[in-house]
């Protein structure tokens, strides 16, 4: 379905990076098909040397021969950078917006003309093919349209299509999500050096742990609280770790910072 599609990043960071070099190694695009473009061109040069993709400073010219229009530079700047590209992109293309707090109306209407336009909200596990990314479309976009988003950030994880009213919280949950886990991570492993293992040690465990208590989630489809119960002997040992972790305020801190991250990922649209 994407063989003969072209697809320009614009502002290729962190996540025009993760998502470019999944589509190469999945064999999904070749490096013909893409284009980015980045602020600075030692940027540019970065991309050119480690994956052969080309690319410019100048957003204009690189939608130009583009079908898809993948959208990944900040959302603060994303006024002034949709107007550079505005009068270069006609309704044959599909813009796709990966942007925090940016929505499909202040897209539309930045662009001007009605173009089929895309929110997605991918995160950094795409890198490993372990991603998630939530789609929501404008009125503009036909079946294809979808179905071309979907065929591309398929290759990067699991895909789902969801209303545009979530997204603020999917980008707390889902894409704020994988730092709050690391964070979790390194904690987690400091307590196993505290109790004595080595770092390298305590880091495997925690992270097999992790994988292990994910896949348990995802496979069994019990409650995590019953899973939790399955662990915890009465008179055991888990059920002391456990109080201390109410005693921190563990799940109201985890709560809270959900509910922070996406009340910021909506004020970030409007920067
Ligand atoms: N990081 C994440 O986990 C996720 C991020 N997002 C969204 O993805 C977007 C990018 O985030 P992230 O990759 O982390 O950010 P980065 O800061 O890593 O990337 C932003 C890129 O935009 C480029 N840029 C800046 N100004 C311009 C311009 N005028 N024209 C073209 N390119 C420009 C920068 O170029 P240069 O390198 O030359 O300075 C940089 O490469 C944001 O909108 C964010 O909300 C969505 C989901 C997850
Ligand atoms: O922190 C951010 O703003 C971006 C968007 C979601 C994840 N990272």
């Amino acid at each position: 379905m994407l063989k003969d599609k072209k697809i320009t990043i614009i502002g290729a960071g962190k996540m025009g990076e993760t998502l470019a070099s999944r589509f190469l190694s999945t064999g999904t695009l070749s490096r013909d098909q893409l284009f980015i473009t980045a602020k600075h061109e030692s940027r540019v040069a970065y991309f050119d040397e480690k994956f052969g993709i080309k690319g410019s400073t100048d957003n204009a010219a690189a939608v130009k021969n583009a079908d898809i229009i993948l959208l990944c530079v900040k959302p603060q700047i994303a006024p002034k950078v949709i107007e550079l590209i505005r009068e270069s992109i006609n309704q044959d293309q599909l813009v796709i917006s990966i942007m925090a707090g940016y929505t499909l109306e202040q897209l539309q209407k930045a662009l001007v003309l009605p173009l089929p336009v895309i929110r997605a909200m991918p995160n950094t596990p795409s890198e490993i093919g372990a991603g998630m990314t939530v789609l929501a479309s404008g009125n503009q976009t036909n079946g294809d349209h979808i179905a071309f988003a979907k065929a591309l950030f398929d290759t990067v994880g699991e895909t789902t299509v969801l209303d545009e009213k979530y997204f603020d919280a999917v980008t707390g949950l889902s894409a704020s999500g994988p730092a709050f886990i690391y964070m979790v991570i390194e904690a987690l492993a400091e307590g196993g050096v505290k109790c004595g293992l080595p770092r390298d040690v305590s880091t495997t465990l925690v992270t097999q742990a992790c994988l292990g208590a994910a896949r348990m989630v995802a496979e069994t489809g019990q409650h995590p609280a019953i899973l939790k119960d399955h662990v915890t002997t009465p008179a055991g040992c888990t059920i002391d770790g456990l109080l201390k972790l109410e005693e921190g305020g563990l799940r109201v801190t985890m709560i809270k910072a959900v509910d922070e991250a996406a009340r910021r990922a909506k004020e970030l649209g409007g920067e």
